[in-house]
């Protein structure tokens, strides 16, 4: 049997989940919602995958548009057994009430507070807490990137302190940015800590900069440690972490740019470079503190996640095995 999957809200996040359920050879792509009928719209249509209206109120803009729509939201959710929601944050939650109406599971994204589903969720860190869950929510791309590394050596956590370098906007958002400043969130600390939280239990403290630069963000991580560890075993830890990637500046891995060159490189579709990069050199002990340095390519390293999820909701498959099928299907290096 084929999951049908459904994606309500096919923006930056929605449209790489879509792209990566039709790569899965135990799910099906059932269709994507839009709000209006722009060029995603019709490259979706091009591209074979049904287009519903988001709700009945913007069918008015497809049929002036004279784009013909599968349906709309609640017609979707009559013919898939999950939705993705990767509306805008917050918008989530509304939408929850659809979802358990229609008696579908539904998975939420990090922009969403994590009381919206039964568990908060990275693959790697807490795949069996999702097994046979209805609402699973995806923590944020920050989140997930730090749980990925933080999970591989949680057991020399005593407390973790981070800071965020946040990327201003995503490529294709013209209003939001670049900006020329440094904005801080005052708030301390960020969402991140208390998220991480939400997927393993460590003491954690974070704060966080937007920056102008769409190419990725950045987080400067320090770790005191409950007992010794060496630079060389972290690595090799790292080497062993499934979705974490090393980097040497000393083979041209100066800054995000090359790393996003990198994802071109490989061809990856929209250069999404699903693993959480980390300097090797930044690796570094200094007393009972371990510092390292990563990177966090923010349209797509939660996408592998979604799709895991999707897995365990369903129990298709034990951890390993999904996040194998998934790693295998986009080309995640290791
Ligand atoms: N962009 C990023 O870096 C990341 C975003 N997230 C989270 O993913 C979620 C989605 O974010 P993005 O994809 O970046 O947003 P986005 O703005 O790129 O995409 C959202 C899509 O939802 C559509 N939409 C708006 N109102 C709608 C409605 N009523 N019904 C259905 N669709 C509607 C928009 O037209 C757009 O296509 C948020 O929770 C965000 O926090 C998580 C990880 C990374
Ligand atoms: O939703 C996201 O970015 P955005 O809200 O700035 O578009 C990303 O998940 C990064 O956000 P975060 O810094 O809250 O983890």
């Amino acid at each position: 049997m084929k999951v049908k999957v459904g994606v309500n809200g096919y923006g930056t996040i929605g449209k790489r989940v879509a792209y990566a359920v039709t790569k899965q050879d135990d799910m099906e792509l059932t269709g994507v919602t839009k709000t209006k009928p722009d060029f995603e719209a019709y490259r979706a249509k091009e591209l074979g995958i049904p287009v519903y209206a988001a709700s009945e109120e913007f069918l008015s803009r497809f049929e002036k548009a004279g784009f013909e729509v599968a349906g709309t939201l609640s017609d979707l959710l009559e013919e898939v057994d999950v939705i993705v929601d990767a509306t805008p944050g917050g918008m989530g939650a509304k939408n929850k009430v659809l979802y358990e109406k229609a008696g579908v599971k539904a998975i939420f994204q990090g922009g969403e507070k994590a009381t919206t589903a039964e568990v908060s969720f990275v693959a790697q860190a807490n795949y069996e807490k999702a097994l046979g869950k209805d609402y699973v929510r995806v923590v944020s791309c920050n989140t997930t990137g730090l749980t990925r590394t933080l999970s591989a050596i949680q057991e020399y956590i005593d407390y973790v302190y981070a800071v965020m370098i946040r990327r201003a906007a995503d490529p294709n958002d013209a209003k939001r940015g670049p900006v020329n400043a440094i904005t801080p969130s005052v708030t301390v600390p960020s969402h991140h800590g208390p998220d991480v939280q939400t997927v393993i239990p460590i003491n954690i403290e974070t704060s966080a900069f937007v920056v102008p630069t769409t190419l990725m963000h950045v987080h400067s991580i320090m770790v005191e440690l409950k007992k010794p560890v060496e630079a060389k075993d972290v690595v090799d830890i790292f080497e062993n972490t499934t979705r974490v990637l090393l980097f040497e500046k000393e083979k041209g891995f100066d800054s995000t740019a090359q790393l996003i060159e990198l994802a071109r490189d490989l061809h990856r579709e929209w250069n999404n470079l699903y693993e959480i990069a980390v300097w090797k050199e930044s690796i570094s002990v200094r007393g009972n503190r371990l510092f390292y340095i990563q990177a966090v390519h923010q349209e797509s390293d939660v996408v592998p996640e979604n799709i895991d999820a999707i897995r365990a909701m369903f129990e298709m498959a034990d951890k390993w095995e999904s996040i194998r099928k998934t790693n295998e299907s986009l080309g995640i290096l290791k």
